[in-house]
């Protein structure tokens, strides 16, 4: 049954926001996690842009289309913040994390940041990806129905161990196997429906993963504060902002086990989509692969990327088709509005792109692979600003953006040039939204050597 989800100022003229509670208990989680985009169709057509739901005990009102999406996002009058938003679903695996910070202490935060993701920092990356890369595709065994989202994870996440934590010097195979469970335990973990640490539950595992985590991290701090080298884990010790300020030693050990989750699922999930496409989509395949081989190279430097056109535009096209983030949690700390409705301090908001690439008034035949629309004669993203946000928008826009797309260009080369792929046509991959999208069935592919 509708009902309002506050009744606006008697002088406002603001309209309240409608909406309906789910189930006790898990309130609308299952809906949503079965199928989000059916989930806020519904709303959309029932409510339009703002309506309330319940969602693990909480009332959020569902942020759709570009305009409300937009608003919120760029909150102009700092009515929402991240903290209480995001920690309501993260906070006690992921708190400390930059995108969980707000106003001045984020602000210093960000512009220290920054600095590890310079074009000079990027161009290192990228020359340290490639024989992590090799290395790692080194154990591929092509067969028919491999599991390439399985792989692919595995993949990201020994990157990860090497990029970003510049290796794991004098720890033990089993050591590092350890922290990989406990950093995938503390992602599991923020959907959790049963949220106290009751031993076998997936809240405690996120618990003790954190933990083990930090404890990690503290260990090789000395050595990473000692000499600079070119891992984000080092550089994180070293940076300092133009007004000469540095993270401490707590702040990087937050930061560290942040940046490790959001890089990576997201990148993850936008690899796998390309594999899906590019094995159902010949013509596109044929084409990246082209590009990749006219580079001459399969070590081609940061700037060289940008000569991996076709890919490019499959990168944004799937982007657009999973957004890896499809929503962005927010609360509002005082009476606000967005788009005309009466939005009550303490309200907490879920900013959905994923619906918002998904609408037909913005993109023709939405649910078409459609990797030309991004090109320049069409440029379907120009058609409003928040049409294509899958790195988010405002202050907390992704920092990480560009980092992603070179590691995920430089993946897909590596593959384009060693392996031949082929998904079914009609292959629909079943997504899971119980935490960032993932194919709960691994994501078959049919992957051969090339000649
Ligand atoms: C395809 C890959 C990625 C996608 C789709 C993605 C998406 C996003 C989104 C939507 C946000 C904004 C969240 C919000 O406003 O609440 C965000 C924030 C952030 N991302 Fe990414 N991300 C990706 C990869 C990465 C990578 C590789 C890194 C780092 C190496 C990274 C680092 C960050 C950081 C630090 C923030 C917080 C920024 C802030 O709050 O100021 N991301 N990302």
């Amino acid at each position: 049954m509708t009902k309002i989800l506050a009744a606006p100022p008697a002088d406002s003229q603001l309209r309240p926001i409608p909406g309906h509670a789910g189930p006790p208990l898990v309130g609308h989680a299952l809906e949503y996690i079965r199928d989000p985009l059916t989930m806020m169709q519904k709303r959309w057509d029932t409510y339009g842009e703002l309506s309330w739901f319940t969602m693990i005990g909480r009332r959020w009102v569902a942020v759709l289309g570009p305009d409300a999406c937009q608003e919120v996002l760029q909150n102009k009058d700092r009515a929402f913040v991240n903290s209480d938003g995001w920690s309501a679903l993260i906070g006690p695996f992921f708190h400390g994390g930059l995108m969980l910070l707000d106003s001045d202490e984020h602000l210093r935060h960000r512009r220290i940041m920054q600095q590890a993701f310079t074009r000079s920092r990027l161009e290192k990356t990228v020359d340290a990806l490639h024989p992590a890369i090799d290395a790692a595709l080194d154990s591929w065994t092509p067969a028919d129905g491999f599991r390439a989202y399985t792989e692919l994870k595995s993949l990201t996440l020994d990157l990860a161990t090497d990029i970003f934590m510049g290796g794991a010097e004098h720890s033990t195979e089993r050591e590092i196997e350890a922290v990989k469970t406990a950093f995938v335990d503390c992602v599991q973990a923020a959907t959790s429906v049963i949220r106290y640490p009751v031993p076998g539950t997936r809240w405690k595992r996120g618990l003790d993963g954190r933990r083990l985590l930090e404890e990690f991290f503290r260990r090789y701090l000395p050595a990473r504060r000692a000499h600079e080298t070119d891992d984000l884990f080092s550089v994180l010790c070293h940076i300092e902002s133009e007004a000469g300020q540095r993270f401490s030693d707590d702040e990087v050990v937050d930061h560290m086990i942040f940046l490790l989750m959001a890089a990576h699922d997201t990148s993850t999930i936008t690899l796998s989509t390309m594999m899906q496409y590019l094995g159902q989509y010949p013509e596109w395949r044929e084409k990246c692969r082209a590009e990749s081989l006219a580079l001459g190279t399969s070590t081609p430097g940061y700037a060289d990327l940008d000569g991996l056109v076709s890919l490019d535009l499959v990168m944004k096209e799937c982007l657009r088709i999973v957004a890896p983030v499809p929503v962005m949690a927010r609360r509002a700390v005082c009476d606000t509005e967005v788009q005309g409705h009466f939005v009550p301090a303490g309200t907490y908001a879920a900013v959905a792109p994923h619906f918002t690439h998904h609408m037909s008034q913005y993109w023709p035949d939405p649910e078409r692979f459609d990797p030309e629309r991004f090109a320049e004669h069409r440029r379907e993203d120009k058609v409003h600003r928040y049409a294509w946000e899958p790195f988010g928008g405002g202050v907390h826009k992704c920092l990480g953006m560009h980092f992603a797309g070179a590691e995920i260009k430089a993946i897909m080369h590596h593959l384009l040039l060693r392996f031949d792929w082929h998904v079914d046509p009609g292959y629909v991959a079943p997504l899971n939204f119980t935490s960032l999208p993932f194919p709960s069935d691994g994501q078959p592919v049919d992957l051969r050597l090339r000649d």
